[in-house]
């Protein structure tokens, strides 16, 4: 999976190469302005990694570092122009490896991305309730994560321990180790697979030295929601949780101060940070307003489409199992579907015509991953409402990855923290032309009552369609009507969203015993009340 290979460091070229466009876990500059005045000769400079650019250049030139007590009253919050999304430790690789990292271009979604070298860090701890998927298939799916987001794994490695380092996460001749690989493979991240403390990306950060950055699961599955947004709600969403993720981790910028005057502006510090937590407070309130708005705008539209009763089927299920394959192949969409993760991040509604002429909705939805943070969650709440507002949830699992079990259960995991165990839910078995066996797959699927499908084949679908059917009918209410002749498109809407048992053609109007979407019986109310009067 990871490929191991030695680059050695050619000689920094004369002139910086433009920056390109690089992985970019959440930094503060990317969110907020904070302004700066380091020296009063040097004006204003916004934005986290600029500031410590300044700060480094002026320490080896003239030695005029204005970093110093008297500069704290010139913290601002005034905007100034945005900052160049690129820190001095990238332009210095990008200097010194000029020549030789021409092929670490890669075009990705379109683009093209400079492959930054990530290394990998798992650890397995006895007893975590979140290990289910054992420490190596996790560091897999991490990889996996790193390159979606656009990086070059170069190495990995893991640690057994009984309880986590609270300082370094992990234990101190771990630490030495994973420095002397970052230093060999001359890797710019180091990627953990478990949520660290701001605490311990600082230390750890300070361990491994150099312009080497530190980050985790979270900051990468940020930056991969990021790259992907496509909807103006979906990219406010990632914003908020980007921010709410920085909001504890502001204090790391603002080491490399402390460090260059040997702890004197310490105070100094303190009070940037506090300045900043406000800003981004601030800033936090003024996206949660801007958030609700657009949120309510959709209820609106929600809403509207609710009038309309036609039954909503929700796709949920791991990241890649092949939710937007099968909308795809059910309702010709054209929703982007490839072997990556996160492909989908906005909801899509589509229609679904059945061969009997009924109908449903299919939404296709963000897939879920196993230690999704608990704030991302809460963050995607608002595109997950879709979920929670569905008559049925259709589970798709792909049956040919070996970790099906687990990813069946992290899923379900994911929708108990959602609150939607209550609405019926239909799991499918999808790939199972990719299985080794599929055979023997579909016996068992037969023996549990699933349904197995294949979303590229199209194997399966009819059978799918009929199962959805069936299992709809349990969120529908049954009701038996006299629809008035002269309301025929009523009886139509019943055909069309509902159930029909049974008609007979009587004086007054049609007789109807059907299954329907309780908007639908809501709208026969009076005409169910006709029957009682003629029984
Ligand atoms: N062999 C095979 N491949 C499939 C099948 N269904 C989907 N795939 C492939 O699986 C990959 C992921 O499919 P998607 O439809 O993007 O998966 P998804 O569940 O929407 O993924 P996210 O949007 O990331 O949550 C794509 O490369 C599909 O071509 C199937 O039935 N058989
Ligand atoms: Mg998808």
């Amino acid at each position: 999976m990871a490929t191991f290979f030695f680059n050695p460091t050619s000689p920094p070229a004369k002139s910086a190469t433009p920056s390109p466009p690089r992985f970019a876990p959440p930094h503060l500059h990317q969110f907020f302005p904070i302004n700066i005045s380091l020296s009063p000769r040097k004006g204003r400079i916004r934005g986290i990694r600029v500031l410590k650019e300044s700060a480094e250049v002026e320490t080896e030139g003239s030695g005029e570092v204005g970093v110093n007590g008297s500069t704290i009253d010139a913290v601002s919050e005034a905007p100034v122009s945005p900052p160049p999304r690129v820190s001095i430790r990238s332009k210095n690789r990008a200097e010194a490896s000029s020549e030789s990292s021409s092929d670490r271009f890669k075009s990705r979604n379109g683009r093209e991305v400079f492959e930054e070298k990530a290394y990998l860090v798992g650890v397995e701890c006895k007893g975590s309730e979140d290990d289910s998927f054992g420490i190596e298939d996790s560091l897999k799916e991490l990889a996996q994560l790193a390159d979606t987001a656009g990086l070059l794994v170069v190495g990995s490695t893991y640690q057994k321990l009984a309880s986590r380092n609270p300082r370094t996460y992990i234990g101190s001749g771990k630490v030495a180790e994973i420095k002397s690989a970052v230093h060999a493979l001359d890797v710019e991240t180091v990627i953990f697979d478990d949520e660290l403390s701001p605490g311990q990306l600082r230390n750890l950060e300070k361990a491994f030295g150099g312009d080497v950055r530190v980050c985790d699961r979270t900051a990468l599955i940020l930056d991969i929601f990021n790259q992907r947004a496509a909807t103006h709600e979906a990219a406010l969403q990632v914003s908020l949780a980007q921010m709410e993720y920085q909001l504890p981790r502001l204090t790391k910028m603002w080491t490399h101060l402390e460090r260059q005057s040997g702890g004197q502006v310490k105070g100094m510090g303190e009070k940037q940070i506090e300045v900043d937590k406000r800003i981004l407070r601030t800033q936090i309130s003024a996206l949660r307003k801007e958030l609700e708005s657009v949120r309510q705008h959709r209820k609106q539209y929600r809403n509207r489409r609710l009038s309309v009763p036609v039954p909503v089927v929700s796709l949920v299920g791991y990241t890649n199992a092949g939710k937007s394959t099968l909308l795809n192949r059910l309702t010709g969409a054209d929703v982007l579907a490839e072997d990556q993760l996160f492909a989908t991040l906005d909801p899509t509604t589509r229609r679904v015509q059945m061969k009997n002429g009924s109908e449903f909705l299919l939404t296709d939805t963000v897939g879920f991953i196993q230690k999704l943070p608990t704030t991302l969650v809460a963050a995607f709440r608002a595109t997950l409402e879709e979920i929670s507002e569905s008559s049925l949830l259709v589970h798709v699992v792909d049956i040919s990855h070996p970790l099906s079990q687990q990813q069946i259960d992290a899923v379900d995991k994911v929708l108990k923290e959602l609150d939607v165990e209550l609405i019926p839910k239909l799991v499918v078995w999808n790939k199972v032309d990719k299985t080794d066996d599929p055979i023997t797959v579909r016996k068992e699927a037969e023996r549990q009552g699933i349904i197995c499908i294949s979303a590229i084949t199209g194997d399966g679908l009819d059978e799918f369609c009929n199962a959805v059917q069936e299992k709809l009918k349990d969120s529908m209410v049954p009701v038996e009507a006299i629809v008035p002749y002269e309301k025929g498109e009523l009886l139509n809407d019943i055909y069309r969203v509902g159930m029909v048992e049974r008609t007979e053609y009587m004086e007054n109007g049609t007789f109807v015993r059907a299954h329907v979407p309780l908007p639908l019986a809501r709208v026969l109310t009076p005409l169910r009340q006709q029957v009682v009067a003629v029984h």
